[in-house]
């Protein structure tokens, strides 16, 4: 188990510097998952942490070690790779023990090790196959199985899980988060995909154009998050933003939409002016009569145990509604909303929260 902190590192492709002054300090025992969208640095940060990739400025520290100019196979962190990168000659077993050898470890150490990963990942028959033999989630058993004999100080996941199939995905997240019970070895997982993110680690650093916009719990990031784009990232549907104007009225905050209509807020929301209303859909009501405003429902889909509902305001806003069971609203039909604010946020046209944008 090792603490892993990168310290103001920078990297540059050819002249575009695309990782910049960042710094971020993985807890020892913790697992992290690196969040973002397609392009936003999430492999990148991952292979500089493993060595695929070189620091050009900046220190890593594994276990308090300075790494950044360590070999890759001297940092005593293994790596998972998306397409499993098992040799298909070897059997499963050589596949395993492959590193090992290499390394001149004794063959009784080799043995327990192997029988040990192959005790935890439940793969003792699989041991004489070749990966040609094996489905998929079998083959991404042995990649695990393989960095699990390294028994390192890390794990690094590079989307591990992006190749199973939806059910397949499931399971194998949650023999993830078992395995980390188990052994509490330090593990950093890159993910494009929240519900992975929210679901198995301990906080989450939120990724956006190579920068870290947020780190925190899956509930921080998802009830607090620090900007529009950490709001409008986690959490399916996506978040409404609903332009307001903010005024404070005798000590309450009043947020009035485009077509006029106001919403109290409650009393620990702060802001004042043009600003954003982030509402999650959960938080939208839909009423017959007596909405805070009215909208245009434009489609509704059925999921058998909530309803979402996408509904146009008079100005054009779009807003997405979630309600629990079977909703009878349908297409065309003109609705009122309700909005419950309680937990709120509001966004500045910098994309922070107001309370991020006030404690900078
Ligand atoms: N070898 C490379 N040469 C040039 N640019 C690169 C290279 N690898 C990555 N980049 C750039 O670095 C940025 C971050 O890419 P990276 O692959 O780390 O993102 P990612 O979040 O892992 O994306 P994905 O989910 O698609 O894998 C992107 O702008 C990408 O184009």
């Amino acid at each position: 188990m090792a603490d892993i902190v990168l310290d103001h590192v920078s990297k540059s492709f050819g002249k575009v510097r695309v990782i910049d002054d960042l710094s971020l300090t993985v807890q020892s025992g913790e697992f992290i998952v690196f969040l973002g969208p397609s392009g936003s640095g999430k492999s990148t940060l991952l292979r500089m942490i493993a060595g695929l990739e070189t620091i050009d400025r900046g220190r890593l520290l594994i276990g308090g070690r300075e790494c950044q100019t360590v070999a890759p196979g001297q940092r005593n962190v293994a790596m998972v790779f998306q397409n499993y990168a098992l040799y298909p000659h070897m059997t499963v077993r050589e596949n395993m023990v492959f590193g090992l050898r290499n390394i001149g470890m004794a063959s009784d150490e080799i043995r327990r090790r192997v029988e040990e990963a192959a005790r935890i990942l439940e793969m003792d028959q699989l041991l004489d196959r070749r990966p040609s033999q094996l489905s998929g989630g079998q083959r991404q058993r042995v990649a695990i199985g393989r960095a699990i004999v390294k028994e390192p100080a890390a794990f690094l996941f590079d989307e591990p899980l992006s190749n199973l199939d939806a059910a397949l995905r499931v399971r194998t997240r949650v023999e993830l988060a078992e395995l980390h019970h188990r052994i509490g070895t330090t593990m950093i997982y890159v993910t494009h995909d929240q519900t992975e993110a929210m679901t198995m680690a301990d906080r989450i650093v939120v990724l956006n154009d190579c920068r870290i916009e947020q780190v925190g719990t899956p509930m921080e990031v998802y009830t607090a998050p620090a900007s529009r784009f950490v709001a409008g990232f986690i959490g399916s549907p996506a978040m409404n933003f609903l332009p307001v104007e903010v005024i404070n009225s005798d000590g309450q905050a009043l947020a009035t939409l485009d077509d006029g209509s106001t919403i109290g807020l409650p009393p620990d929301i702060a802001g004042r002016g043009r600003l954003d209303l982030g509402v999650r859909p959960e938080n939208v009501g839909i009423v017959g009569e007596g909405g805070m405003t009215t909208g245009k429902v434009k489609v509704v889909e059925h999921l058998g145990d909530r309803t979402i509902v996408y509904v146009v305001l008079g100005d054009g806003t779009p807003v997405t509604a979630q309600t629990g069971g079977h909703s009878q609203v349908r297409a065309g039909e003109v609705v009122g909303l309700t909005f419950d604010v309680e937990g709120a946020r509001l966004f500045g046209t910098d994309g922070l929260a107001q309370d991020q944008a006030a404690a900078i």
